[in-house]
């Protein structure tokens, strides 16, 4: 009796296991093929494209991407896939296939879904911030047009963040330097979004470094989340929602002061020439609401705050482990300014200044990718191949910032490199020329509309930073190495830089 059931225990076992490996089987391969892998099967992938493996291949990802991207690109040509934990990216490495990318229309082939779900806009600014459209004509037109005209209190403006965020001492002052800088940044970018006193006011410079940090921390760990989970995960992750209502309590009185000045016309005596003023002009709706026009600041700031700060670190590293670096900018500063002044006019003609950030920037490029949108349906390439509606598409920038023949020497840092260009060219080749040779505006219609003001601000950042200051790494000539999370490239997070001022 014992034996027999012994045997049956284990003809059942059998059963069990071979039932059990049988229906995992079947469900892996239902699952295979109704997967987004399987659906682009026909685009080449880098790394493993089975189930279960590809996670492996996302994992690889997460630490690689950049020799991944380089050599699915060398090796495919046109098109190929990479790996996310929740998605696959097709990548297209081909120019023309870019430039299909650039052209598709916003309902082809979306930026502003893609935005959406990279910044899970409904756990950070609002899906319906990150979809309405009324600023973007404001910031192209009127914002970049009152450059000029706002440039002396930016300077001014920069001069006292400075002070407060750098205090001049003769003693060496170690300094985190993101940090750091992202302050100045907010000081100087706000001057233009909100105006005085508001951007001098340090809760609420504080608060939008703080909504930007959080925001693009909830960012990043809620996307590869299922949705059902992610409401939970913000509850304890989050102060988003509480630094908002913070934000709005000290934006309102602001607001209520210009609408009630607006009562008697649009153009009313001492109307202030900023972001807040013109977005009060046009929002109609849900747009002009106080809670609308809060989340639109913050999001204007988030733009605005994290790609130029990273873009500045970057350079001010190259800077700090270099004091030749330091002597050529020095040089180029004092020779016009000593001509022109601390102007606009200066600005313009620094050169030498534009061709560092704009290196720093080739090498350092926020993302590996670029040009990143939703097929908001199914979308055929000029070569033929058809991506399915749901995928995320994009343009590889990286093996374009690394193309020998578009730069020669690639990996090198050359400060002179776009002003040698330029020399020899008709093209423009200024920080905010956008093309396929360097994507770090993206290209097309979505080509960032704050990078003229961003380029004047990191340009006089820079140019005050040399003139004013010394500085140097603690331990000297050696630039922190980047820290690099999937797709996307921060300067070291965690690097000091010691500053003085000069004698
Ligand atoms: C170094 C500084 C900056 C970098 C590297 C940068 C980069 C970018 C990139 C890559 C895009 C997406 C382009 C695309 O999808 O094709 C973008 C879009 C955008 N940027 Fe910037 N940006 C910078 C500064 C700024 C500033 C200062 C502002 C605000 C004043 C700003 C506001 C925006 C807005 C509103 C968009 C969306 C444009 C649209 O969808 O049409 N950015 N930026």
């Amino acid at each position: 009796m014992l034996s027999s059931n012994f045997v049956l225990d284990g003809l059942s076992w059998q059963n069990t296991t071979i039932y059990a490996f049988g229906t995992a089987a079947v469900a892996l391969l239902i699952s295979y093929f109704a997967s987004e892998g399987y659906k682009l099967s026909h685009i080449p992938t880098v790394g493993s494209p089975l189930p279960f493996l590809s996670f492996f291949s996302a994992f690889k990802f997460m630490f690689r991407a950049k020799s991944m991207i380089i050599s699915g690109v060398k090796h495919h040509k046109t098109l190929c896939k990479v790996p996310e934990f929740d998605q696959w990216v097709v990548v297209a490495g081909d120019r023309e296939l870019m430039d299909d990318i650039r052209k598709a229309p916003e309902h082809v082939l979306s930026a502003m879904t893609h935005l959406d779900e990279l910044l899970q806009g409904p756990y950070t600014f609002g899906t319906s911030t990150i979809l309405t459209t009324y600023h973007l004509p404001l910031l192209r037109g009127t914002f970049t047009k009152s450059i000029p005209h706002l440039f002396p209190e930016v300077l001014s403006e920069v001069r006292d963040s400075f002070f407060d965020v750098i205090p001049p001492s003769q003693e060496w002052k170690a300094l985190h330097l993101q940090s750091s800088i992202m302050h100045i940044i907010a000081r100087v970018s706000n001057l233009t979004f909100v105006g005085r006193p508001l951007c001098q006011n340090k809760e609420f410079i504080d608060l939008s470094v703080r909504f930007t940090q959080d925001a693009l921390k909830a960012a990043i760990i809620l996307r590869p989340l299922p949705s059902i989970i992610k409401p939970i995960v913000n509850y304890f992750i989050s102060n988003i929602s509480e630094t908002r209502k913070k934000v709005k309590d000290l934006l309102t009185p602001h607001i209520n002061l210009r609408r009630e000045a607006m009562k008697g016309g649009s153009e009313y005596a001492g109307k202030q020439m900023d972001l807040l003023t013109w977005l009060l002009d046009e929002a109609k709706g849900e747009d002009a609401t106080d809670d609308a026009l809060t989340s639109m600041l913050l999001f204007t700031n988030f733009g605005a705050i994290h790609a130029p700060a990273m873009a500045l670190a970057h350079s001010i590293f190259y800077l700090a482990a270099n004091p030749k670096y330091v002597e050529l900018l020095r040089d180029e500063v004092a020779g016009i300014t000593s001509r022109l002044g601390w102007t606009k006019d200066a600005i313009d003609e620094m050169v030498i200044t534009d061709s560092f950030i704009k290196e720093s920037q080739r090498l350092h490029a926020g993302a590996y990718i670029a040009l990143i949108r939703k097929a908001l349906r199914d979308f055929t390439f000029s070569n033929g191949v058809t991506i399915p509606k749901g995928t995320t598409v994009s343009g590889s920038a990286v093996s374009n910032h690394l193309d020998e023949k578009l730069y020669p020497d690639p990996h090198t840092f050359d400060p002179l490199r776009f002003v040698k260009m330029a020399s020899e060219s008709t093209k423009k080749f200024d920080i905010t020329a956008v093309g396929l040779d360097l994507i770090v505006f993206g290209y097309g219609r979505h080509a960032c509309p704050g990078r003229f003001f961003a380029a004047v601000e990191m340009k006089l950042i820079l140019a005050y930073l040399v003139t004013h200051y010394d500085m140097k790494f603690a331990k000297e000539g050696v630039r922190p190495s980047d820290l690099t999370v999937g797709i996307n490239v921060l300067p070291n997070p965690f690097a000091e830089v010691l500053f003085r001022k000069r004698v």
